[in-house]
């Protein structure tokens, strides 16, 4: 089984989306089942119903899952588990209070070293933590070996038990630590591969050893996906930023194929440069994709999105305008050369369909052309209509064609009326209203 383990602290970002993806294609890949994991045991940072958009997001790319489960539902077993390491020594009672661990930091870092525990509650008898009634935290004792693991991207890792330390796994209030409840639900849900964010690689050797120490023998294989950095601060894209926000994107009209498309192509060696996720699960290897990480450029996006409106069947796309017709959807297609999203499209349809004033500097003209088209017959062809248009009102050349673009677009430039007529032929009407 494989999981996508988001935390519900804000909107989903590109690169979880990245991440839930290349769960779900490795999970086809492999013919195993994919598990949602939502990462809520950090009550504080939760928000209430993001949960439950991260889940909707999911639906709306077709990432199929066997389940969700809520990590803060297995708080039992990582509280029962913890227990069995108490017993067995592996793990112990640490009593040191916040002032004596946030010393020993400082002291760490004016030594210009990194913070370790320093191995004090570890050997109190059991006497003495019968005797202290203070609160506590329980520690992992750190490994005597060091913790090696594999990452099918991006190699051979080696970490000393300097480098894990004794670590506490839970909190004064007994709740899970991040690392903990991790490692041990991976363990309890089978998990046979584990695709992640590289911002997790620090943590990979902890969770192994805690593994460890339970007594998991199962190897689980590692991928660490490289970071999408925000294009605008170069940083780490975070679920605080708008602009790359999985909701913002679907919102401004971005379809989710194209995000998807983008999210796989980024960094990636393809076959080809536009591809549904079907097509990406038949040839997608983890090998090719590129270890350094990659910055969201958002006008790829807007270059994917336009090629995945224009393959989009024509009733379809009408209908993601708000229309029924696949006449309409042909029209928005001539509108691909300048807009590359649906809300772009629709701003040139609304443009069409609202009532319009009049044309700067052929006012009368403009007047002159809506009556006459009021009073028109049903016309099948532009060239019929310019000259329909011509015998009544004895316009022509500029004087005919500015305001007539106008009373039929609404704007006045944008693709040959000649293109456009037909596909807006049935509602002349609506638009000389
Ligand atoms: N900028 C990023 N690029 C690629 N993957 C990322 C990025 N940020 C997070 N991830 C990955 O997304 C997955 C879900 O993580 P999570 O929900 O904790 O997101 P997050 O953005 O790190 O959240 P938070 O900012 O609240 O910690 C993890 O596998 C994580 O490694």
């Amino acid at each position: 089984m494989l999981r996508f383990a988001p935390s519900p602290t804000g909107d989903m970002h590109i690169g979880n989306l990245r991440v839930a993806l290349f769960n779900f294609i490795m999970s086809k890949k492999l013919n195993e089942e994919l598990l949602i994991r939502i990462e809520d045991t950090d009550k504080e940072r939760n928000i209430e119903g993001k949960d439950k958009e991260i889940l909707e997001i999911l639906n709306l790319f077709s990432i199929d899952y066997a389940r969700v489960v809520y990590q803060s539902g297995n708080l039992k077993y990582h509280q029962k588990l913890a227990m069995q390491l108490m017993s067995q020594k592996k793990a112990f009672a640490c009593f040191c209070s916040d002032e004596k661990l946030e010393e020993l930091r400082e002291d760490a870092k004016k030594e210009g070293k990194p913070f370790r525990y320093d191995g004090f509650c570890a050997s109190l008898s059991d006497q003495a933590v019968l005797e202290v009634n203070a609160p506590f935290t329980v520690r992992i004792k750190k490994p005597d070996e060091n913790i090696k693991f594999t990452d099918l991207l991006k190699g051979d890792f080696d970490y000393s038990p300097f480098d894990v330390d004794s670590f506490i796994i839970l909190r004064h209030d007994k709740t899970p630590t991040y690392n903990y409840a991790c490692a041990v639900d991976d363990m309890l849900y089978d998990i046979s591969m584990i695709i992640r964010g590289e911002d997790h690689v620090s943590n990979t050797p902890k969770q192994i050893h805690i593994r460890n120490s339970l007594g998991y023998d199962k190897e689980i294989k590692h991928v660490h996906l490289p970071i999408i950095l925000n294009a605008a601060t170069g940083k780490k894209m975070s679920k605080r930023d708008n602009e790359s926000s999985v909701k913002w994107l679907i919102e401004q009209g971005f379809l989710p194929v194209a995000i998807a498309n983008y999210l796989v192509l980024l960094g990636n060696k393809t076959p080809s440069e536009i591809f549904t996720l079907e097509e990406a699960i038949e040839w997608f290897e983890i090998s090719n994709i590129s270890t350094s990480s990659a910055k969201f450029d958002i006008d790829k996006l807007r270059f994917i999105n336009r090629k995945h409106l224009s393959m989009l069947d024509d009733l379809r796309l009408s209908k993601l305008l708000g229309f029924a017709d696949e006449q309409i959807g042909k029209l928005g297609k001539l509108f691909l050369e300048e807009a590359s999203t649906l809300k772009e499209i629709k701003e040139k349809l609304d443009l069409i369909f609202t009532k319009k004033q009049s044309c700067e500097g052929f006012e009368e003209e403009t007047n002159k052309i809506m009556e006459c088209l009021k009073n028109a017959p049903f016309i099948e062809d532009f060239e019929e209509l310019k000259k329909y248009i011509t015998e009544q009102t004895s316009l022509k050349g500029k004087n005919l064609f500015k305001p007539l673009r106008y009373v039929l677009t609404g704007r006045e430039n944008g693709p040959n009326l000649s293109d456009i007529y037909p596909f807006i032929k049935n509602y002349l009407g609506e638009i000389v209203k």
